[in-house]
């Protein structure tokens, strides 16, 4: 069964599209930082306080496979760094599998993750400044893996409406 997977940086709208995605095409969403969280009955905050951050990108690898090989159509929504660990990109070109990039620019992701960042640990305790010299590095490094997607979609100044319009223009 077919597996529409949404990936890109913290703040690019991986969550808030495919919720969005789900209730206009009736295709189930999981989020797998949600999932992790049901299934340790842990915040993402607490799971890399506690068991570290290599333990999490186990549990997410782990996750990930086991919603790919599930029975049903899914919307996956990944986590930022999905894709660039335990060689997740390659699953991006999987069978079954129709991948894409939310692709943000600096600015785009500073705006959004300035007014959200308790819940992400990477950068919880940085300062604007700093939070942007982060974003910037991050992005260019994380870019490749982000790459591997079968498909790009530019959400930049694009309403939520308008980035799903996008997406539903490609499954189309
Ligand atoms: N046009 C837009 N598209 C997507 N998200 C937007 C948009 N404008 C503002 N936002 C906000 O940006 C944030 C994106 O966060 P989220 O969906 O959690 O991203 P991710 O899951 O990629 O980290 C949310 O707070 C969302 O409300
Ligand atoms: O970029 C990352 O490494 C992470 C992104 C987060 O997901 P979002 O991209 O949904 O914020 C979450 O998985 C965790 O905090 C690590
Ligand atoms: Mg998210």
């Amino acid at each position: 069964m077919r597996k529409i997977v949404l990936l890109g940086y913290m703040g690019c709208g991986k969550s808030t599209i495919a919720n969005r995605l789900s209730k206009t095409t009736n295709i189930p969403f999981v989020d797998l930082d949600k999932i992790i969280e049901e299934k340790t009955n842990l915040t993402i905050n607490q799971i890399f306080e506690q068991q570290g951050e290599i333990y999490f990108r186990k549990l997410e690898h782990d996750v990930f496979v086991e919603l790919l090989n599930s029975p049903e159509n899914l919307i996956i929504g990944l986590g930022g760094g999905t894709p660039c660990y335990a060689n997740n990109h390659e699953l991006l070109k999987g069978d079954n599998v129709l991948s894409i990039y939310l692709k943000a620019s600096i600015e785009t992701l500073f705006d959004r993750l300035v007014v959200n960042k308790d819940k992400r640990p990477l950068i919880a305790n940085k300062n604007e400044e700093e939070m942007k010299e982060f974003i910037a590095k991050h992005l260019f490094d994380r870019s490749f893996y982000y790459n591997h997607a079968q498909h790009k979609v530019v959400v930049d100044k694009k309403t939520v409406d308008e980035t799903v319009a996008d997406i539903l223009d490609i499954l189309a």
